[in-house]
């Protein structure tokens, strides 16, 4: 019996495709905050998510489980783990699509334990949009690309205005974050200059 939603992605998604200014594959993706539990590299005990966009439909992220990431003894957290498929599925709608998304729904299955020590492999990929609605579902594999499937996840992110942030969100924590993207764009462009001077 699968308690997984069916229809996935639902009849109305339509194909979706990279944003023109999407980074190309290959590209490593830098943390998008400094202070998010996900990637950023200011939060000690966090996931410190890696990501790197595989294709113009698919982001791979690795995370590595620490001991601050046990629920049971020597087991990753599951809820730890369904953050760590929100962050990678995130990173994917928000770097392919280049469009502020906030998670609206997202489905675990846990398909076998996640030791202490191991890496999760996620791979995420986009499933199909429908107006505001992006589908992207992902699998995480132990240790390697190619290992034994311990995870599958699916979510529905939903497309917000920047309001979303001022109106909820506190206007220091804003701030810095705008900073830190404007100093990785201009790193971006940087980089682009030494690969093609
Ligand atoms: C710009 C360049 C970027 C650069 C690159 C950045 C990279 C960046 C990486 C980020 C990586 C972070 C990854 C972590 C991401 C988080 O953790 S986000 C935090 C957790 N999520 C939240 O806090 C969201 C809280 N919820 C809300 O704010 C609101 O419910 C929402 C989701 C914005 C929707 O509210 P709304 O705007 O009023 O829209 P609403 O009409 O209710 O829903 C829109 C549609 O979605 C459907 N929907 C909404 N919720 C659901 C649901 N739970 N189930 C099914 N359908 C639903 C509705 O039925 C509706 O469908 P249609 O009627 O259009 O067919």
């Amino acid at each position: 019996m699968s308690s997984r939603t069916e229809n996935w992605p639902p009849a109305d998604a339509e194909p979706v495709g990279p944003h023109p200014d999407a980074p190309a594959p290959g590209t490593e993706l830098s943390e998008h905050y400094a202070e998010c539990f996900g990637c950023g590299h200011e939060v000690e005990l966090g996931l410190h998510l890696r990501s790197a966009v595989a294709d113009d439909m698919s982001v791979v992220s690795t995370f590595t489980v620490r001991k601050d990431h046990q629920g049971a003894p020597g087991l990753a957290h599951g809820g730890l783990l369904a953050c760590a498929f929100d962050e990678a599925l995130g990173s994917t709608v928000g770097n392919l699509l280049r469009t502020p998304t906030v998670t609206a729904r997202l489905e675990t299955d846990f398909v076998r334990p996640v030791p202490v020590g191991s890496t999760l492999h996620i791979a995420a990929r986009l499933d199909g949009r429908s107006g505001r609605k992006t589908y992207v579902s992902a699998e995480g594999r132990l240790d390697a690309d190619d290992g034994p499937v311990a995870l599958r996840a699916r979510a529905l992110f939903v497309t917000v205005g920047v309001d979303h942030f001022t109106t909820h969100g506190d206007p220091d924590a804003i701030e810095k974050f705008r900073q830190t993207a404007e100093a990785e764009a201009a790193a971006a462009e940087q980089r682009g200059w030494d690969v093609n001077p």
